[in-house]
């Protein structure tokens, strides 16, 4: 009698594995639990990486930093109910920063859900997250799962990138269907971010308005570092003559310490020039919304390249919108600029210049300190020097004087190499960015975290030395929020804003069996830091800071609104 071969079979597990693993996805960042400790589990034999994070919102931020650094988007894997919302900060981050992430969460039965008859961590996480990121989607039946991944890819990095939410109901994994049917469902998404070229009249609208310029400014935003357009983009500022202002993750696409680099003289540049040129950033907080005393009285026309049509006009109107991938249209603008250009009138170009080396000659003397307790700019110019030494060195950065001031003080040489708090300001980056940055590039990065900050993601401590990454985490300690030194008129408790005074972080680094090193002075913090990258062992620095060193809310105090009742 014949003997009939079992159908070979597959299931939802391996779908998933096989349609991320078909479209370049390897790497996951995720926090184990029902309904997907498996898949975790079935990913790693399957030759991904599964990174486990202590909280989901640390795994999210990885994912989107993932997102940002290789233009594919990361993924953040979670449990249902809590998991899930824990990761929708990132989420919903990611979103407002165009990084490319995909949220997939497991979720329960929707017919269990949708008569709320109360499952095990039962919520309706689809229509809960759909208002937070740029598109989501749910699978019901495993021939869909491939088809599921390919859009969420495709939503995440097409057009303006950013967050996408895929929602994997737990009866998804374990149904089988015939493996040859699974294999022909697998989708491999072609040109998922295709190229967006500009309209030729745009360009050439925009070439007039910026042969009209006297002081033309070009603004390079974390969209150009975002695009890996960096050669086009370096020779359209070289050959233009145009003075650049780096924004704050758009740092290093050219040096900071570039002739043309006008970060230094960001007052004068904001207030003088009479053509601005956005190269995917937004004129939104950031940028004073592109009016009032930051901007000067006489009117300007901006032009604004940026691939999201939407965003022209957003806040002032822009004489020459460019709407296209920041790559194509970089390369329209050199074809303009080769076929005739005359550099800006050198009043403008040494006047910026000047001004430049005139504040950073003024600030020169405030980084050679070598007090202690140290205060921020003695400790920001140690580190300032490390990454001069040390270009290819990643730096996450975090805090209010601790971000501020660092910003300013620490140059940039390369680009993609500063990754920060964004468009949203928001804490609790740090860790999760610091992983990634290690894992999806394999340089060194060097955390420099204000304590406050440091404290929303400390805990991932433990998950960078179970991976022994190279990460150099300095946290500023100086004793709380701004400052260390407020006190609480109404009572005996603490201020607000005050921690426990001389803490150790470093202790805590021990505890897991990482490097910890308590720093006093610039010089010993960089000796410990060359230390923390010569070796690439997982290190914190407890760097002590002058607990009254700092400023509230750094050059952003402006925003805190203000009671006009008298003081109680
Ligand atoms: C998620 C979240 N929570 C709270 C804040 C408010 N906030 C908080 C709590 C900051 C911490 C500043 O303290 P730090 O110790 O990190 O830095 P410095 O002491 O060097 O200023 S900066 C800031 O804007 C925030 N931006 N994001
Ligand atoms: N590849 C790209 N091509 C064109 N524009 C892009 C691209 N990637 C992102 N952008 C745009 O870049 C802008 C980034 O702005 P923003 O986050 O405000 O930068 P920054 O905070 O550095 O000023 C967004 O408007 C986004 O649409
Ligand atoms: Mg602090």
């Amino acid at each position: 009698t014949e003997v009939r071969a079992e159908p070979e079979l597959t299931d939802g597990f391996h779908l998933v594995i096989d349609a991320l693993k078909l479209n370049g996805i390897t790497n996951v960042y995720n926090v184990p639990g029902i309904p997907i400790t498996d898949l975790g589990r079935m990913m790693q034999a399957e030759g991904m990486r599964v990174i486990s994070f202590r909280h989901e919102q640390n795994a999210g931020n990885a994912a989107a930093i993932a997102g940002f650094l290789t233009q594919k988007p990361g993924v953040c894997l979670t449990v249902s109910a809590p998991g899930f919302l824990n990761g929708l900060t990132a989420l919903a981050n990611a979103t407002t920063n165009c990084f490319p992430m995909i949220l997939i969460s497991g979720s329960s039965e929707r017919e269990i859900v949708d008569l709320q008859q109360g499952d095990y961590e039962e919520m309706d996480q689809l229509a809960i997250a759909k208002p937070l990121c740029k598109a989501a989607f749910r699978v019901l039946h495993a021939q869909d799962i491939a088809i599921g991944v390919a859009r969420a890819i495709r939503a995440a990095v097409s057009g303006r990138p950013g967050g996408v939410y895929l929602d994997l109901p737990a009866k998804l994994f374990s149904q089988v269907m015939d493996a040859e049917a699974g294999r022909k469902s697998l989708v491999k998404v072609i040109d998922p971010a295709p190229a967006q070229i500009p309209a030729p009249s745009a360009v050439k609208r925009a070439m007039d308005v910026l042969k009209a310029a006297k002081r033309p400014l070009i603004i390079l935003g974390k969209g150009a570092a975002y695009a890996q357009a960096d050669d086009a983009i370096r020779a359209l500022i070289e050959k233009s003559g145009i003075p650049f202002l780096p924004m704050s993750m758009a740092k290093g696409i050219l040096p900071d310490t570039h002739p043309q680099c006008a970060g230094a003289a960001r007052s004068l540049v904001l207030k003088e020039a009479d053509t601005v040129m956005l190269i995917g950033a937004r004129l939104n907080w950031l940028l004073s919304h592109g009016k009032g005393k930051a901007w000067g009285e006489a009117p300007k026309k901006f032009i604004q390249i940026d691939i999201e049509p939407k965003e022209m006009d957003s806040n002032v109107e822009i004489a020459a919108p460019v709407v296209g991938d920041i790559g194509s249209c970089v390369s329209a603008f050199l074809g303009e600029i080769e076929r005739g250009w005359t550099a800006p009138p050198s009043a403008w170009t040494d006047a910026v210049k000047a001004k430049r080396d005139e504040n950073v000659a003024k600030m020169a003397p405030r980084l050679m300190n070598n007090r202690s307790p140290m205060d921020f700019h003695g400790a920001l110019g140690a580190l300032r020097t490390v990454i001069k030494e040390r270009p290819d060195a990643i730096l996450v950065n975090e805090g209010a004087n601790t971000l501020d001031l660092a910003r300013g003080i620490i140059d940039m040489y390369q680009p993609r190499k500063r990754l920060d708090v964004g468009t949203w300001g928001v804490m609790g980056i740090g860790m999760g960015f610091a992983i990634a940055a290690a894992i999806e590039t394999g340089k060194p990065v060097l955390a420099v975290e204000g304590d406050s900050a440091f404290g929303f993601s400390g805990m991932e401590i433990e998950t960078i030395c179970r991976y022994n990454l190279p990460v150099c985490i300095v946290v500023f300690n100086n004793n709380g929020i701004y400052r260390g030194t407020d006190t609480n008129p109404a009572g005996t408790d603490p201020a607000t804003t005050v921690f426990v005074a001389n803490s150790r972080y470093d202790v805590m680094m021990q505890a897991f069996g990482g490097v910890g090193v308590n720093a006093t002075t610039p010089d010993e913090l960089k000796r410990a830091v060359d230390a923390a990258m010569d070796s690439g062992k997982p290190t914190l620095i407890n760097a002590v800071i002058d607990p009254a060193a700092g400023s509230e809310s750094g050059r952003i105090g402006n925003l805190n609104p203000q009671s006009v009742l008298k003081k109680k």
